[in-house]
């Protein structure tokens, strides 16, 4: 058979849509603010992404672009000048943040209810108990990419390749949520192939490219790549890849998402809907995100 390929950027722009409809209830619009620190150029280009998908749908936005070797206690200060910023709803501190920079401890130092990244403990406890907050932008993406094609996933078998803080964790959180049977899986996990194997939902969030062959996948799986590694071209520039070998797993899985094109334009998408609520909830039109 061949794969149904699942469309993010078409999905992403209804959930732009939607979004662009409900921050035209606000009195004001909403302010996303963000953090980064050195010039790695990748994140610079996702950032300048961000940022313009924001200004398409009118949010404030700003970009606080900060020195390699900025001191912890600097990113502190910003992220707390942001935290009193009444016009600022969302804050995102981009990732990674340069070595000597803890960053548990700068998630910590965002306010909760700016949190559009989900990263904070308050919000990454709410979502394993199920009771609101804002949710990672790249596994909220992925679950609507999922039920795009399956609405109820009661009782199937969901394997998450990958336990980053970011990706892993709570995607593994949120299909548990959805009622989903979750196997996690980690660098140290044995013969992830024969688990892999068993999923109907298989999630792969790595960064390595090729990592997830034809055989990994059951038949009519449904496969949501996330990595994204950038790959030079020969003729100059780059390309990205995800972790899926695209071409064998196009002829045993029943849906697919493509590396560009697939989980990227969500992740984005999710963050304005992060923002919208932030913004939402801070301008006392929601109780909670
Ligand atoms: N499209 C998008 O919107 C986004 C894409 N990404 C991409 O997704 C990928 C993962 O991102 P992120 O979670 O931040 O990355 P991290 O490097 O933080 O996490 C990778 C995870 O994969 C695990 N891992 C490494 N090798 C294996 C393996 N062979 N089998 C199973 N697990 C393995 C690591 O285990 P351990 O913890 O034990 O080392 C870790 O838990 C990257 O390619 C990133 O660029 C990320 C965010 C958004
Ligand atoms: N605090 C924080 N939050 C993040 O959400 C976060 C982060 N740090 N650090 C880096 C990763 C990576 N990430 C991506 C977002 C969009 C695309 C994306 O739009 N990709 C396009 C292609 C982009 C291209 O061509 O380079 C696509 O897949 O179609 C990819 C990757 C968010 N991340
Ligand atoms: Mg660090």
């Amino acid at each position: 058979m061949t794969a149904q390929i699942i469309d993010g950027r078409a999905l992403a722009r209804k959930v732009l849509e939607d979004v662009g409809k409900g921050a035209a209830q606000l009195a004001r619009r909403p302010g996303l603010a963000v953090i980064i620190a050195g010039d790695d150029p990748a994140s610079h280009v996702y950032v300048r992404n961000k940022v313009r998908r924001a200004e398409e749908l009118g949010f404030l936005t700003e970009t606080i672009q900060l020195p390699d070797d900025i001191d912890e206690g600097a990113v502190l200060d910003e992220v707390a000048t942001l935290n009193a910023r009444d016009e600022i709803d969302g804050i995102l501190v981009q990732l990674p943040l340069p070595e000597h920079v803890n960053t548990l401890r700068v998630m910590a130092a965002v306010d909760p209810a700016k949190d559009v990244d989900g990263l904070h403990a308050l919000n990454a406890g709410r979502l394993t108990q199920g009771s609101g907050g804002l949710i990672p932008c790249t596994p909220s993406g992925c679950m609507k990419l999922i039920q795009s094609i399956i609405p109820d996933l009661t009782g199937f078998h969901a394997v998450v390749i990958g336990s980053s803080n970011i990706v892993g964790k709570p995607m593994a959180a949120l299909l548990l949520e959805a009622k989903a049977t979750v196997t996690q899986t980690h660098i140290h996990t044995r013969d992830t192939r024969f688990i892999a194997r068993g999923a109907d939902i298989l999630i792969s969030a790595v960064g390595r490219p090729g990592l997830v062959r034809g055989d990994w996948i059951k038949p009519r799986a449904i496969v949501i790549d996330v990595g994204t590694t950038r790959v030079p071209k020969v003729e100059g520039g780059y390309r990205i890849v995800g972790d899926v070998d695209f071409e064998e797993a196009r002829d045993v899985a029943g849906a697919i998402t493509p590396v560009p094109g697939g989980v990227g334009p969500m992740t984005i998408a999710c963050l304005m809907e992060n923002t919208l609520n932030a913004a939402l909830v801070r301008q006392g039109e929601l109780v909670s995100a």
